[in-house]
């Protein structure tokens, strides 16, 4: 049974307004001082290690976790584990799966505002960002908690009487992977799924964002689920690796960047396994000259500066109609002025650091390579924070499709305006990429789009 894969459309959420809550944490404190990896029901230590890592906080640059990589025995006694829950999990009824996640999403909603809170520790989003995140986590488990109990096969009639039938089955242990941008959401969307459908997991987390998987794997414990469905290897590279071999792993479901994820295929196919794949993106937001061009304004920013612009779906191609481009990077250039960033935990912050200084290196040579690459080009620093994860809002103003920052997955708040003339042109160049993850598209007009073909209809 495939695990269901999210909609791979922008969605331009307005965050709520949440009711201002007491927390104990505030930024420069926490300290992990627990394991970070769970089986059988429990944290534990890793048996065996492949090296260390360490987990920052990204608001002060403060080592936040040490922990050991898992070895390839802490893999399998993982797995084993997973394999032994599966054996009473396969044998239950959805609506009695159905339960154990209903009570996991409740369990998430009772304890959002810790889960959020520690998502900013470690991720470095705002607490307003976080807090729209555990939220849609707890309801991403409510929903397949819905679908779970509703699963079923198909009767078909043959000649003479007979009929043939087909059932759903789980596969057994299925593998996750996840990326740091949203690490406790991420652990949703997989196990979610998997669990509603009768399998157990194991999961690793990126290296960078160890700690809120953690709290899910004891959110599922509490819930009622057996122990060892699901479980937490942590590790970088060399972990992912021995999980994607093993040869009884029956799925793999990965979150992350393209390179990685074409190893992870290729790992896959030596072992028969089904894999899904959650990639990077370049997508495109369309302005026509006809929407509203408020809301214009506000989707571009959000599709592009949401959690610091480390979001996969953001639509980083910005195509504006000619006339109203000006008026269009004015406006943008003056609401990314009045973007608060600071520390992630206050109320009124909206954008925090980047995830590390490699990835803030890394983004400031994308925008380094921008100005080399148009002698024109209008790069606006708006703001940096003292942390020494500063950030940088770059809206690039007039990019050309041919440039490094239009074409590849820059990851960071940078924003790209290119100028378009007409619908046939711009869907020909929105369509001209080799990512294929989401799209956008602001006009008055009825409008239907999919991934790789845009067709406006009128
Ligand atoms: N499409 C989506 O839904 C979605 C969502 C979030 C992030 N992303 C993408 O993720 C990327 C950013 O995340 P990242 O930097 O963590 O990506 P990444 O590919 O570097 O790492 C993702 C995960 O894979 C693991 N990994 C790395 N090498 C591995 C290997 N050889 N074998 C097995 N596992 C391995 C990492 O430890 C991490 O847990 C961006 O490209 C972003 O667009 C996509
Ligand atoms: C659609 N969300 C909620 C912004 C999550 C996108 C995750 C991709 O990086």
């Amino acid at each position: 049974m495939k695990l269901l894969r999210a909609a791979p459309i922008i969605r331009f959420l307005i965050p709520k307004l949440h009711q201002t809550m007491s927390r104990s944490l505030s930024t420069g404190v926490f300290q992990n001082s627990q394991p970070l990896n769970y089986r059988a029901g429990g944290r534990v230590q890793p048996v065996d290690s492949v090296g260390q890592e360490q987990a920052y906080e990204p608001s002060t640059g403060r080592v936040i976790a040490t922990f050991a990589c898992s070895g390839e025995k802490e893999v399998n006694e993982a797995i084993q584990s997973a394999k032994t829950a599966f054996k009473i999990w396969r044998q239950k009824s959805g609506m009695e799966r159905s339960r154990v996640l209903l009570e996991a999403a409740r369990i998430i909603r009772e304890r959002s505002e810790e889960l959020a809170t520690m998502e900013t520790i470690n991720n470095g989003k705002s607490i307003f960002e976080a807090r729209v995140d555990i939220e849609i986590s707890w309801q991403t488990l409510e929903y397949y908690a819905g679908l779970a109990g509703s699963m079923a096969g198909q009767h078909v009639q043959l000649p003479g009487g007979s009929f043939g039938y087909t059932r759903r089955e789980p596969l057994g242990v299925c593998v996750g992977i996840g990326a740091w941008n949203y690490p406790f959401q991420i652990a949703c969307w997989k196990s979610g799924p998997a669990l509603a459908c009768g399998n157990a997991m194991v999961y690793k987390p990126s290296p960078f964002t160890p700690i809120t998987v953690v709290l899910l794997a004891e959110i599922f414990t509490e819930a009622g689920a057996p122990p060892g469905l699901f479980n937490v290897v942590q590790g970088a590279a060399a972990t992912g690796e021995f999980l994607c071999k093993h040869a009884e792993v029956a799925k793999i479901s990965f979150t992350g960047s393209v390179p990685t994820g074409s190893k992870i295929m290729e790992m896959a196919s030596k072992g028969i396994k089904p894999v899904t794949l959650e990639l990077g993106g370049k997508s495109p937001l369309i302005i026509f000259s006809d929407s509203n061009f408020d809301n214009a304004v506000n989707g571009a920013l959000m599709a592009n500066f949401l959690t610091q612009g480390q979001v996969c779906c953001n639509g980083t191609r910005v195509f504006v109609q000619r006339d109203i481009l000006q008026k269009f990077t004015e406006e943008v250039v003056k609401k990314v002025a009045k973007i608060k960033i600071g520390d992630p935990l206050l109320e009124d912050t909206r954008m925090g650091p980047l995830i590390n200084r490699p990835q803030l290196e890394k983004v400031l040579a994308f925008v380094k390579g921008a100005k080399e690459q148009v002698s024109c080009l209008a790069v606006k620093m708006v703001k940096r924070n003292q942390t020494h994860h500063e950030v940088s809002l770059s809206p690039i103003g007039e990019c050309r499709d041919d440039m490094t920052c239009v074409k590849e997955e820059i990851f960071g708040p940078v924003m790209s305006i290119l100028p378009f003339d007409t619908e046939e042109e711009v869907l020909e160049r929105a369509n001209n990429t080799t990512y294929g993850l989401a799209a956008g598209v602001f006009s008055r007009f009825e409008l239907c789009f999919n991934t790789s073909t845009l067709n406006r209809k009128i």
